[in-house]
């Protein structure tokens, strides 16, 4: 009977932040496509969009005007996921099928420059920084509103990932409870902490640190990596290397840092297959709860759709909704390629 071999046999890797499972097929990646082909923006945007609702100076669809804002410029959700307004529920004591309950909350969209075209990898740190203080100003304005227990600081970018407005934008999501996936992991780092009286991530980043298969980039205070369990083929997260529960706590190395590799993962991404490179990115950090959560580690996942070119993509459908997420490519095969490509952007080569 062969011997193992993680590189070429199908197998199945375990998440231990969510406690769940992935199928890894090595042998599939080099499978022919004749199927969808996305569609590739080529076009260059321009500095300003008169039709832009988020560029400055502009109205919005509620008929708001932005101001002329010169660095980032966050407004509530004119469209908002959840409301302020306290709802009036009495929960039903008898078990049912039927469990439902009102969730209060507040979302906001961080405009990360008054440029309609400029993209993460192409600005300058400082710049960067500045999106990761507006941020920190978010987590800790929202964080204390009393009914405020979670602050999800995300960013959809591109058509493909349902990004309904080109112009260089995150979105901020607090509510009352933990979203399914924050309670999962906390759940998962909370048993590990109190089994072991360590940190889940920073154990598992020194083993990766040891083994150096899966990582892309690495700084004095942050680490860019694809997880041994990712799903999507160019998945990454970015790790703190110090035990930092929320992005409060960092110190203003850590922001240059963070700044840093959030620039140099992009380029890189943007260098794969010379394209805006779409993803959807987000931070997990500490519930705003007032506990000290030491269970919780700072860290950023990045999940990128696309599989093989700028026109190709992954679909997580079929076996992937009825089984399991499923991927081809190994982890370390994409944190190879992306380790390697150049740190210069390709637009500026
Ligand atoms: O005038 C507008 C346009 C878009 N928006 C909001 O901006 C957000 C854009 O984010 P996405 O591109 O990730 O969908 C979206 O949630 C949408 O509701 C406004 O609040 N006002």
């Amino acid at each position: 009977m062969k011997k193992f071999d993680i590189h070429e046999d199908p197998h199945r890797r375990f998440n231990p932040l969510i406690n769940e499972w992935v199928l890894v097929s090595p042998h599939r990646a080099t499978r022919p496509w004749q199927g969808q082909n996305e569609k590739i923006h080529t076009d260059a945007l321009p500095e300003y969009d008169p039709t832009c609702y988020l560029c400055p100076g502009n109205v919005r669809a509620n008929g708001e005007s932005n101001p002329k804002y010169e660095s980032c410029f966050v407004f509530e959700n004119d469209f908002s996921a959840v409301k302020q307004e306290p709802i009036f529920f009495e929960e039903d004591s008898k078990p049912t099928f039927f469990k439902a309950k009102p969730e209060r909350g507040i979302a906001r969209v961080v405009c990360f420059s008054p440029r309609h075209d400029l993209t993460l990898p192409e600005m300058e740190i400082s710049s960067i920084e500045t999106i990761i203080i507006t941020w920190q100003k978010e987590y800790t304005d929202l964080g204390s509103v009393d009914y405020i227990n979670h602050v999800q600081i995300f960013e959809n970018k591109g058509s493909v990932m349902g990004c309904s407005n080109p112009h260089p934008h995150g979105q901020i999501w607090a509510q009352s409870s933990l979203p399914t996936q924050v309670e999962k992991t906390q759940n998962s780092l909370k048993a590990y902490y109190d089994k072991n009286q360590s940190n889940l991530l920073i154990d598992y980043l020194q083993e990766e640190l040891k083994l150096k298969e899966r990582i892309v980039i690495e700084n004095e205070h942050f680490v860019a990596l694809v997880p041994f369990w990712a799903i999507w083929p160019f998945e990454t997260m970015i790790i703190s290397k110090r035990h930092i529960t929320k992005i409060t706590a960092f110190t203003d190395e850590e922001v240059t840092a963070y700044a840093s590799i959030l620039k140099q993962l992009t380029i890189k991404y943007d260098n794969l297959f010379e394209t805006s490179f779409p993803y959807s990115s987000g931070i997990h950090q500490a519930p705003t709860d007032g506990e000290l959560h030491p269970e919780w580690q700072f860290h950023m996942h990045f999940y990128p759709p696309l599989l093989r070119s700028a026109s190709v993509k992954k679909f997580m459908v079929g076996y992937e909704m009825m089984g399991e997420a499923q991927r081809d490519i190994t982890p370390e095969k994409s944190a190879t390629v992306l380790k390697a490509l150049p740190e210069v952007h390709y637009k500026n080569k």
